[in-house]
């Protein structure tokens, strides 16, 4: 609320008539209190923005911003962009594909593999957040690496010769994990030696090139981005897949005891995590060329997480239970037999051991880094953020019986 002294008085006008004199000081009266009322309505919108973004990134709100978001039509692209629009940017979309339609929005389609594709779409641009990917179950090794590891480097060079001064990556807190225990890992750790698939192992190297390119001797700043399980409304990877398990009738087992903990981050809090990161990214700032994790701070058991979607959408939490090392060698039998029969029929597994791995391990990670250098604190809670997501997907919700 403005304070008493900052509300001006009306101010009078002069004319002869007491009518004229009375009319004049109503409409003068209306024009001040509206004025009062846009005002007050701007600063409680700055006090919404400081207590979400900190301080320094008020300033940051009202001034003008342009960025393109390289991937802006996937799932964690759409919901950067609608965040983006809101706090004031203007926004660029670069993707091979338009997944949706916004007159605010300009969408360049291009491959991030061709510089010549990508310059238009960062003329002017002061912040790049570069979320594409190939999709991470996809099978096509060629694919990851041209897109995550060459394409990348084509859109640091890009960036460089359009004059972007950050560049904000999404990686993967996965580029630690090697399917063994992880508990409340720091970004200390070092990538993993035997990373889990192939997927990780180009995020891994895009990492280190984004990282690595950090200048800000010559005015380009880097930073990574490390969320883990993202989920909320329109992802179209982790809880259909999820429900397409359990309407097959295949997600009646756990892997392990089930008391593994493991992050699940709602996608609004890894949105949040990457626009602080880009507002707190300044020279001199201890963000330059570093990598954050970006969860929810609030680990949950894996078979928890899954049995409250499950149920939240009306089917049955899975009951009965398989020891880990069981499940993982015969996942890998599995993958055995798949590869010989390969030449013949293409079989795609449901339970692989990288997701054995996934299901049946630790792995969260101390977001502790991103809360001492941005600020960072989760936007949504975790009940909460089940709560949306579940109530987002109607159309994957089973009928009652
Ligand atoms: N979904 C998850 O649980 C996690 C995702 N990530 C990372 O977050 C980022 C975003 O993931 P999602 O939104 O889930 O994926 P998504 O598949 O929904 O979005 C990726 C977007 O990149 C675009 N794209 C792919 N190749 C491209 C190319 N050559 N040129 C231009 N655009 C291209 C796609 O068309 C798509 O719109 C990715 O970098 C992913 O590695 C990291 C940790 C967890
Ligand atoms: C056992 C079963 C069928 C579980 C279904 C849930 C899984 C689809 C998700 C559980 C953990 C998720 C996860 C990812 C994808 C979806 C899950 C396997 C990633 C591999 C996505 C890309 C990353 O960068 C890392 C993620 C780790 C967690």
């Amino acid at each position: 609320m403005p304070k008493k002294e900052q509300m001006k008085g009306p101010s009078w006008s002069f004319c002869c008539c007491s009518q004229c004199l009375l009319l004049s000081a109503v409409v003068n009266i209306g024009k001040n209190l509206l004025k009062w009322r846009h005002e007050s309505d701007l600063r409680s919108q700055e006090f919404t923005e400081e207590s979400t973004y900190g301080a320094r990134s008020t300033h940051c709100a009202l001034a003008s911003k342009k960025c393109t978001v390289i991937g802006g039509s996937g799932f964690l692209g759409q919901h950067m962009v609608e965040r983006l629009l809101e706090r004031g940017y203007s926004v660029n979309v670069f993707d091979i594909r338009q997944g949706f339609e916004n007159e605010r929005v300009q969408f360049h389609i291009g491959d991030l593999c061709s510089k010549t594709d990508l310059l238009p779409a960062l003329q002017g641009v002061n912040i790049v957040f570069h979320c594409a990917s190939p999709a991470p179950f996809s099978n096509n090794k060629e694919l990851f690496y041209r897109v995550n590891y060459t394409g990348t480097r084509t859109v640091i060079q890009a960036c460089k010769e359009a004059g972007v001064q950050k560049l904000v990556l999404t990686s993967s807190a996965s580029v630690v994990f090697e399917g063994k225990d992880i508990k409340d890992g720091t970004e200390d750790l070092p990538y993993a030696h035997n990373p889990i698939d192939y997927y990780t192992e180009t995020k891994i190297l895009q990492e280190k090139e984004v990282l690595g390119s950090n200048d800000p001797a010559n005015n380009f700043m880097t930073v990574a981005i490390r969320p883990h399980g993202i989920f909320g409304p329109r992802d179209p990877q982790l809880v259909p897949i999820m429900v397409e398990t359990a309407k097959s009738g295949k997600m009646k087992i756990m892997i392990g005891n089930g008391k593994n903990l493991v992050d699940f981050t709602y996608v609004e809090n890894v949105v949040h995590g990457h626009i602080l990161a880009a507002e707190y990214l300044q020279k001199d700032s201890p963000l330059c060329g570093k990598a954050y994790h970006i969860t929810n701070d609030e680990p949950i058991p894996f078979w928890t997480f899954i049995s409250r979607v499950l149920v939240g959408l009306n089917y049955d939490a899975p009951k009965y239970k398989i020891p880990y090392l069981l499940a993982y060698y015969l996942a890998l039998f599995v993958s055995f037999l798949v590869l010989v029969v390969s030449p013949l029929i293409t079989i795609k597994p449901t339970f692989t051991p990288m997701r054995v791995a996934l299901a049946g391990t630790y792995h969260y990670y101390s977001c502790e880094r991103a809360k001492k250098d941005m600020g960072y604190k989760p936007v949504v809670s975790l009940d909460k953020a089940i709560e949306k997501t579940v109530q987002s997907y109607p159309q994957l919700r089973r009928a009652s019986q």
